[in-house]
């Protein structure tokens, strides 16, 4: 039987049937349950393939409205510093041209499309799965730039993708591709998960727990309030599940395939693996890793103007290209403004760059299937159901 993990931002406060009931209806004939993924690694290399603990979640309500990805150019910001421009047109991207918050390196290009639906069935004023814009961003490699990858890599004739010789990616979710979400969150509602976060690492340092602490690098945030939670769960629920519903439907059978229906009634347990926000100050990074899941979501809390954009930012590197082949001279920075969300296949060899001076704060969650875990579902009575 495979299991369902998402592995995400809440506490136990936010337990319920109701995302297990949710899912099996994304599923249709998925039987899931939700894990959380036990540890977080620090600026060193870490291995994140640790043992999962059961955390069965459920979520709310709504979010989001206009479009707002920011240029990776410091020009864009004005002489008081204010928020960069916004890209309200969708000419800066005409499917083949890279935006402005999106970077190349010598040997990886960036493609880029924009998605928009126009179905003026539903209402909703706020984020639509159905309606909302989002990007595609494709990497590519520039095959005459190859020598900065190490030997070990080839180029696929078919469509010049770098791989390595061992792994075949090419049935990954999102292959090779990253989704960024805008307006996931609003700017509100980053400063609130930002502050709350602040509080709780302070709480930390002053009773001296939690190795957030130590480096400020990262830290996992167990105790947010609860308006905090609130938005954290509907990211999820009514965001990204709806999203890859409506949007990614390659996405959504892939991730939900082979599963059986969800009992009602199941029993909620969450262990750990509370809210996980990083914390990245001067000097901070988070080495090149995989997330060693089917998808990862980032979204970045403050506003590009809070760091030198020769730092900070997301970089991916094409899938094959191991963490230990991962350098800056390959590979592509996304540093979307701060509430929108890049989603990704959590194979992708990824990092949070280097941030130069100031302070960059990112949520992150993650959504997989895990086909070892056993789970007995004739232990759980259908009370609602009967
Ligand atoms: O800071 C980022 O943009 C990346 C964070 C990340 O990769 C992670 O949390 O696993
Ligand atoms: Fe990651």
């Amino acid at each position: 039987m495979r299991t369902l993990k998402v592995f995400t931002l809440g506490s136990s406060r936010f337990c319920s049937t109701t995302l297990l009931q949710r899912l099996a209806s994304y599923s249709r004939n998925s039987k899931s349950m939700i894990q959380s993924h036990p540890h977080r690694g620090g600026k060193q290399k870490f291995d994140r393939k640790s043992s999962a603990t059961i955390v069965l979640l459920s979520f709310s309500t709504t979010i989001a409205t206009s479009l707002c990805l920011s240029p990776t150019s410091n020009e864009a910001y004005n002489e008081k510093g204010n928020a960069p421009q916004q890209f309200t047109q969708d000419d800066n991207i005409d499917g083949i041209n890279t935006p402005g918050w999106v970077k190349e390196s010598k040997s990886t290009k960036a493609k880029c499309s924009i998605h928009h639906t126009e179905d003026t069935s539903v209402k909703s004023e706020k984020f639509n799965a159905m309606k909302s814009k989002f990007y595609e961003v494709r990497l590519e490699s520039f095959p005459d730039q190859m020598k900065v990858c190490d030997r070990k890599l080839h180029i696929e004739d078919t469509n010049d993708l770098v791989q390595t010789d061992e792994v075949d990616t090419s049935n990954q979710l999102l292959h090779n591709t990253l989704i960024v979400l805008p307006d996931l969150l609003s700017t509100e509602e980053c400063e609130m998960l930002v502050q709350d976060a602040e509080r709780i690492l302070e709480e930390k340092k002053r009773n001296n727990i939690g190795k957030g602490v130590k480096t400020e690098s990262w830290t996992i945030y167990s105790s947010f309030e609860s308006r905090c939670q609130k938005v954290m769960k509907r990211i999820l629920e009514n965001v990204v599940l709806d999203f890859i519903e409506a949007r990614l439907p390659q996405v959504d059978r892939l991730l939900f395939r082979d599963h059986e229906v969800i009992p009602k009634g199941m029993p909620m347990e969450y262990y750990w693996d509370d809210p996980v926000v990083i914390k990245y100050k001067a000097g901070n990074m988070l080495a090149p890793h995989t997330d060693d899941r089917d998808l990862t979501i980032v979204v970045p809390l403050n506003p590009l103007r809070d760091f030198p954009l020769d730092g900070g930012g997301t970089r991916f590197w094409i899938e094959g290209t191991t963490p230990e082949l991962a350098d800056d001279d390959s590979g592509v920075s996304l540093k979307p403004n701060c509430g929108s969300g890049i989603l990704f296949n959590g194979n992708i060899t990824h990092s949070g760059n280097s941030v130069v001076e100031g302070t960059r704060f990112v949520l992150m969650t993650s959504i997989t299937l895990d086909e070892d875990d056993e789970v007995d579902y004739d232990e759980y009575d259908d009370e609602e159901n009967p």
